[in-house]
């Protein structure tokens, strides 16, 4: 069991790099997420599951940037980020996958992972080093046979791959993984769960949206919930994917 800060190799950091108090999302009279507090520490990874239309991918939108909290603050590496655009949370290392994969379709593989590598954390500025840094991630990422293909010409798995290279080029401190997992096979889930894996042991900090319950336990330090919007739980993956309240909104309708 690993307790918050200390990572699944047992190392304790106990940095918050990223801080959420009362953070508030509501639309139109609808509350999508309710003042939700967590930290996340350095290095670790974070499972956040719930059932569909619970807050997931709103609470990540907020991270991120694309959308604004109604309440509540974020801090990344102590600092508040709530006026920060998209882009310049980019530069600080906040970086996202999507659930539904937006590659940009006419360009390859290589040229998409090279936009990663211009606008990220590195911002490279030149191109030469920007594309060499780009296929580092192709190959990291398992998707050098394809590196000349075109972004759309790609299968469900090399599209994920190739959502992992374009975030990984960005250099991220924090990625964000939504339902990554959706879509592929029992083989394909255990090619990820492994790419995740080797991601955090580059010192990377994940958080982890996933329907996919045995990617959740063997992938998370800790794992938090939603339901309705609001946090019911929090702690470690076993423990709190036993807890009666999460088997009773979730994994019970789940059956995994
Ligand atoms: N732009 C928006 N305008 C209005 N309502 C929204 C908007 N985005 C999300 N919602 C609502 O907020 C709630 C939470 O949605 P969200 O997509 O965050 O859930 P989720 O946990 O990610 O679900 P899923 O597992 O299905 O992806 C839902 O009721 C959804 O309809």
């Amino acid at each position: 069991m690993s307790a918050p800060g200390e990572n699944a190799a047992g190392a304790t950091t106990r940095i918050p790099i990223l801080q959420a108090e009362g953070i508030t999302k509501r639309f139109s009279g609808l509350v999508s997420v309710n003042r939700v507090s967590f930290e996340m520490y350095e290095n670790e990874i974070l499972g956040l599951i719930g059932p569909n239309g619970a807050g997931k991918t709103t609470l990540v939108n907020m991270i991120s940037g694309t959308l604004k909290p109604s309440d509540g603050e974020l801090r990344f590496e102590g600092q508040p980020i709530d006026a920060l655009p998209p882009y310049q949370r980019a530069h600080l290392g906040i970086c996202r996958t999507f659930q539904v994969m937006k590659p940009f379709p006419g360009m390859s593989v290589l040229e998409n992972v090279t936009v990663g590598a211009l606008f990220g954390r590195g911002g490279e500025k030149v191109m030469a080093k920007a594309r060499r840094s780009a296929r580092e991630w192709i190959d990291f990422t398992g998707l050098s046979h394809r590196v000349d293909a075109r972004a759309d010409s790609l299968g469900g798995p090399d599209r994920k791959r190739l959502e992992f290279a374009k975030a990984l080029a960005m250099e991220p401190k924090l990625l964000l993984l939504d339902e990554v997992m959706a879509g592929l096979n029992a083989v394909e889930v255990e090619e990820v769960i492994e790419l995740i894996k080797k991601m955090r042991e580059r010192g990377v900090t994940i958080l982890v949206i996933e329907h996919v319950i045995k990617a959740i336990r063997s992938l998370s330090d800790r794992v938090l919930v939603l339901h309705h919007g609001e946090k019911i739980a929090e702690g470690d993956p076993a423990a709190v994917l036993e807890d009666p309240r999460v088997v009773e909104a979730y994994l019970g309708r789940r059956r995994q």
